[in-house]
């Protein structure tokens, strides 16, 4: 069943001062199953926060519209829960306070208590919940973050680069337990990233994003069995083929934001060790 629909949506910014417009993306067309994990992957700048903050209602279309089931998204709502890539948890709450802010909306204090206590206890936080955030590490407080976008119970997560800041060995273990929350709650996840290890490492399908123009370029089912390796020959035949047919992108963005530096750097930056696509661009 299509749980998201995305139709022929187009954002453009336009500057009135300056008469001129610029347009991110145009035509992009895209239908998520129910329970699917959708990567949204491309070079920085080719629009996959705004598609995804179209998404979850945070921003609008200039084209085409987005539909969840068959009800038209005109704005945030509780059947999509996001997560940024940093936490912006409440300082002065504890974590357990964090988590329940949302929810005492939604019934009353014992029970807001229980449902914070049961996500906090699923991303293995139970030990921390009266900390305050200042006393986590940031994969702690990105941890916080999802069970306070889970416990909500949205049919959909949004995560719009959520490890993106974290160092490579708190993200390996995030990566786990996201998969682990994936597979006990089925939720529909749509999550953002600039990685193509993480992508393939996570992804029932991976849509490849270009720019100028911008757009879906590609897209990739991933058929790898779970748990994935990256050493395994098929998890790095696809990376290949996901690199390749990125490079000619990434080059443009390169070019355009290096200008004569370009030449000097482009092998090194091109294909560094991780696949990771962000750091420079
Ligand atoms: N208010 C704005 N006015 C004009 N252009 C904008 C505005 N906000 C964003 N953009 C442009 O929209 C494009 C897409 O930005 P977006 O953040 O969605 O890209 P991204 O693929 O998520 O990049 P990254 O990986 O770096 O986060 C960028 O080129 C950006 O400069």
């Amino acid at each position: 069943m299509d749980h998201v629909i995305v139709k022929d949506v187009e954002k453009t910014y336009f500057n009135k001062e300056e008469n001129t417009s610029f347009t991110v993306f145009n035509n992009i067309n895209l239908k998520i199953k129910k329970g699917e994990f959708l990567s949204l992957l491309g070079p920085s700048g080719c629009g996959k926060s705004t598609l995804l903050n179209i998404i979850a209602g945070l921003d609008k279309s200039t084209k085409g519209m987005v539909q969840v089931g068959s009800k038209p998204v005109n704005g945030p709502g509780p059947d999509r829960g996001v997560v940024f890539q940093e936490a912006a948890l409440m300082p002065w709450l504890t974590v357990l306070e964090n988590v329940m802010f949302g929810l005492k909306k939604k019934m009353n204090k014992e029970q807001a208590e229980k449902k914070a206590l049961e996500y906090l206890k699923l991303v293995h936080l139970s030990k921390f919940v009266k900390s305050y955030p200042h006393e986590l590490s940031g994969g702690m407080k990105q941890r916080v973050s999802i069970a306070r976008a889970l416990a909500m119970d949205p049919e959909i997560l949004l995560m719009d680069e959520p490890f993106g800041a974290l160092d490579e060995q708190t993200r390996s273990m995030l990566h786990k337990e996201v998969q682990y929350i994936w597979e006990q709650t089925g939720k529909t996840i749509i999550f953002v990233t600039h990685n193509i290890r993480e992508s393939v490492l996570l992804s029932d399908r991976i849509i490849l994003m270009g720019t100028r123009p911008g757009g879906i370029i590609s897209e990739f089912p991933v058929n790898i069995p779970r748990p994935r390796k990256p050493s395994s020959p098929e998890f790095i035949k696809l990376e290949e083929d996901i690199m390749n047919l990125l490079a000619g992108e990434i080059e443009k963005v390169m070019k355009e934001e290096m200008g004569d530096d370009y030449n000097s750097k482009k092998a090194s930056l091109l294909y560094s060790s991780n696949r990771n696509m962000g750091e420079h661009i």
